[in-house]
């Protein structure tokens, strides 16, 4: 029988010749917010910025704080197809003279006088002289060349003012923003072509398992299939990260060991997963340990408590190291709440709270006090899809990666608390198309 290896962090200590702890799992294991705070503290951001035409700008992080070149609209226009009108003497008379037609993009240098109109579209230039625009609803064609107004038009009516939507001058957009389609937009009403932005970040990706088959491959006995690559895979490209993905690599220290030294060359950061438990065939993080600096390697959660993390020095800069624990479900939570916000970090990204909801759980809830449980559940809407309830699933194992597929939020337990009793509120995080 083989003997049971050490903890790798305690192999670290040993070859640092610091003092070995015999059982090592209290004074590493750290809670969400303390990994969170240390993985900060330790990450430098890349922030190398480049210049791309806007149009290939979504997902990408703004390198610049925008202030409007121009107003928006930059000319007074019409914000209804109608008549535009020179109300001096409105008081008198309800029927004004059409004089011209204006049309969006067709501005022309009609100047109203007391009694005149001027036909306009939608986005047509104000002419000179114009107090208001009355839509055409609310007109009466008297002949082709004169109309009547049937309601009181009020100045400034359905004028939209150049500059109402910005201002020049005005901040549009902070850097450190990840770009959405519609700040795509904002930026082009600017009339801006390219954008500066920080560089993508290049994340180096593989997997650990003498017992991963490849989809397609047929299934051998002890085999089960790699879910976790195409699923860290798809999760990165989501973010916009480069990828560089050497598969899936075999329960060996060495070839680990090359894997890692092959990635810290070429990559910002490297996400592996599996291999950072305790047993003998887990080799990750042995492997990282003999290479580089590890922070810290156990994080009171659940899903997810063997999350590692540290640096490693190549070419005087830093590469940091995200090792994921095997299981499906604690891979994907813990790259979802610990990995991805590092990684968005080290690629610039301000990023701002996650939205949480306090709802009644329908049903009783098991938990442990130690770890901060993040179980998986579905939220119960009412007819306009407002969540008023939330019923976690039956399975918590973090091994079945088809409930959290199934999921549309997590249930947050915080790390001390017990069981929670049928109707009592809880924290809940709704999941996204935004994030997994
Ligand atoms: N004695 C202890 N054993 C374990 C502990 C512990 O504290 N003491 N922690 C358990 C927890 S919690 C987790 S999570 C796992 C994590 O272990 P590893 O990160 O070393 O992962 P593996 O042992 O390699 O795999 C765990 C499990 O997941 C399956 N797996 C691995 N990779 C993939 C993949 N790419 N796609 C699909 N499934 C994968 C693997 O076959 C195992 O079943 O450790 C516990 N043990
Ligand atoms: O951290 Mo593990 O995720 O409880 O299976």
């Amino acid at each position: 029988m083989s003997k049971p290896s050490p903890c790798w962090y305690c192999f670290k200590k040993k070859q640092l010749k610091v003092s070995i702890a015999v059982n090592c799992d209290n004074d590493i294991f750290i809670t969400v917010e303390q990994a969170l705070i240390r993985m900060t503290q330790a990450i430098q951001p890349r922030l190398q910025v480049e210049e791309i035409p806007l149009e290939q700008a979504l997902g990408r992080i703004l390198a610049e704080t925008i202030r409007s070149p121009i107003n928006v609209p930059a000319y007074d226009n019409s914000a209804m197809d109608g008549y535009a009108l020179n109300l001096s003497n409105a008081a008198a008379q309800s029927r004004f003279d059409v004089v011209s037609q204006i049309l969006a993009g067709k501005p022309d240098d009609t100047q109203l006088k007391e009694g005149q109109c001027a036909r306009i579209m939608t986005g047509g230039k104000i002419p000179q002289g114009c107090d208001a625009v009355v839509m055409q609803e609310n007109t009466n064609i008297v002949t082709d060349d004169v109309i009547e107004l049937t309601t009181n038009v009020a100045h400034g009516a359905n004028i939209r003012r150049s500059g109402d939507d910005i201002r020049l001058g005005d901040t549009v957009l902070e850097s450190a923003r990840s770009l959405t389609p519609i700040d795509i937009g904002c930026l082009a009403s600017l009339g801006l072509q390219t954008v500066k932005v920080y560089q993508k970040i290049t994340i180096g990706l593989f997997t650990t398992g003498d017992e991963l088959a490849q989809p397609g491959a047929p299934l051998l006995p002890g085999q089960i299939y790699d879910s976790n690559r195409p699923m860290l895979k798809a999760l990165l490209a989501k973010a916009g990260f480069n990828i560089v993905d050497l598969g899936a690599i075999d329960d060996e220290l060495e070839k680990i060991t090359q894997a890692l030294d092959f990635l810290a060359h070429r990559c910002d950061a490297i996400i592996t997963c599996g291999g950072v438990s305790v047993g003998v065939a887990d080799y990750t993080g042995q492997a990282f340990a003999s290479l580089a600096e590890i922070d810290f390697w156990k994080v009171a959660m659940k899903p997810g408590k063997p999350f590692a993390f540290g640096r490693l020095k190549k070419d005087s800069r830093c590469v940091y190291f995200f090792g994921l624990p095997g299981n499906p479900v604690s891979a994907a939570v813990t790259y979802e709440l610990l990995a991805q916000p590092m990684l968005k970090y080290l690629s610039g990204v301000d990023q701002g709270q996650r939205t949480h909801l306090k709802l009644p759980t329908e049903q009783a809830i098991k938990k442990r006090p130690g770890r901060k449980d993040f179980q998986r559940g579905v939220l119960v809407k009412d007819s306009n899809g407002v969540p008023m309830a939330v019923v976690p699933f039956a399975k918590q194992s973090s091994g079945v990666l088809s409930e959290l597929s199934q999921a549309d939020c997590l249930i947050v337990l915080e790390k001390e608390r017990g069981a929670v009793a049928k109707g009592e509120h809880v924290l809940v995080m709704p999941l996204t198309k935004a994030n997994l």
